[in-house]
């Protein structure tokens, strides 16, 4: 139970982010947690187990590869609790296996959409974006990679030490200087933390300004996602959450005290809409994001009844 509410917070805190990374440590602690659980009766093995689920689920609301994971391995069977553990085991295995693959794919299918010698602008710091640009690089191809802060958290620091140690060359800019370096821009690539089914991307902060941005100068944005990104939910339409953080994470809690009428708003992720996305990148192939219904219904395989039933 420690270590299950440990992960749980390291989610929460974000010491563990980005969205395919928070479903891959969600299915490896569901795994653990089936493992060390000392349940005699089946009953109470699931009752546990979909404690912990519950309890992983509600560290993040925005990422639907959350959620999506936490299905995949919460599909167990088991006449008792040692197969149960064991087919625990098999699905939180084949899920993190299926994720690492796809990043990988990811950047393979999406580096054809690069040229040589092209600009890049990232957003955020994302695993399935920079597979693209890694794997870019690794054909030869010559690219430069303009990286936002990304504020509050700052994840462009993590993107261009990854950028550096890739021997890719990198330029740090302010969330706010987008619109001025768009015109030296070839293409945009990003990440997403969930697709719905009508194209929208919902990915950090500031990533629809840095779409529009893009659409005014007439560069393409490529969104880099996993198949385990689309929003299964969203074809009952549901809406995905967007997180709000804390305000500290924006100003300190002593300087917002010496204010009277000031509050700070913090949300982590925007909506892009899809007129403003050229591509999907995914492991299956890369998509106008016209076509996100296929995408939940040839590659995600779940059932409307079964989503109607959770
Ligand atoms: O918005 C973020 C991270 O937000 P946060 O830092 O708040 O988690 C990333 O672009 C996506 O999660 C995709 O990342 P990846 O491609 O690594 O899954």
């Amino acid at each position: 139970m420690k270590q299950l509410k440990e992960t749980a917070e390291k989610i929460k805190s974000m010491e563990i982010r980005g969205a395919g990374k928070i479903a891959r440590t969600a299915a490896s602690e569901l795994r653990d947690y089936a493992a060390r659980l000392e349940a005699k009766y089946l009953d109470d093995f699931n009752k546990k187990m979909k404690y912990a689920a519950e309890l992983l689920v509600s560290t993040r609301p925005t990422a639907v590869s959350l959620p999506n994971a936490i299905r995949w391995v919460m599909r167990y069977k088991g006449e008792n609790v040692d197969e149960a553990k064991a087919d625990i085991k098999k699905l939180a295995d084949e899920f993190i296996t299926n994720s690492e693959n796809a990043v990988r794919k990811i950047g393979e299918i999406g580096a054809r959409r690069v040229q040589d010698g092209d600009t890049i602008m990232t957003h955020c710091n994302s695993s399935a974006a920079i597979s693209i640009m890694a794997q870019a690089h690794a054909q030869g191809k010559d690219i430069n990679v303009i990286a936002t802060e990304s504020r509050p958290r700052w994840q462009g620091l993590l993107t261009i030490k990854q950028l550096d140690k890739l021997g890719i060359d990198a330029t740090l800019i302010v969330d706010s200087a987008v619109r001025f370096f768009m015109k030296d821009v070839d293409l945009v690539i990003m990440g997403a933390d969930a697709v719905t089914v009508n194209g929208s991307v919902i990915n950090k902060i500031g990533t629809s300004q840095i779409a529009l941005a893009a659409n005014e100068s007439r560069k393409n944005v490529v969104i880099a996602a996993e198949t385990y990104k689309f929003s299964p939910r969203s074809i009952l339409g549901e809406l995905v959450e967007i997180e709000e953080r804390a305000s500290e994470e924006v100003i300190s809690r002593e300087k917002l005290d010496e204010l009277s009428n000031v509050r700070v708003r913090n949300p982590a992720f925007d909506v892009t809409p899809r007129e403003y996305i050229d591509l999907i990148c995914t492991e299956v192939g890369a998509f106008p994001p016209e076509m996100a219904y296929i995408i939940i219904k040839d590659f995600l395989g779940w059932e409307i009844e079964e989503m109607n039933s959770t």
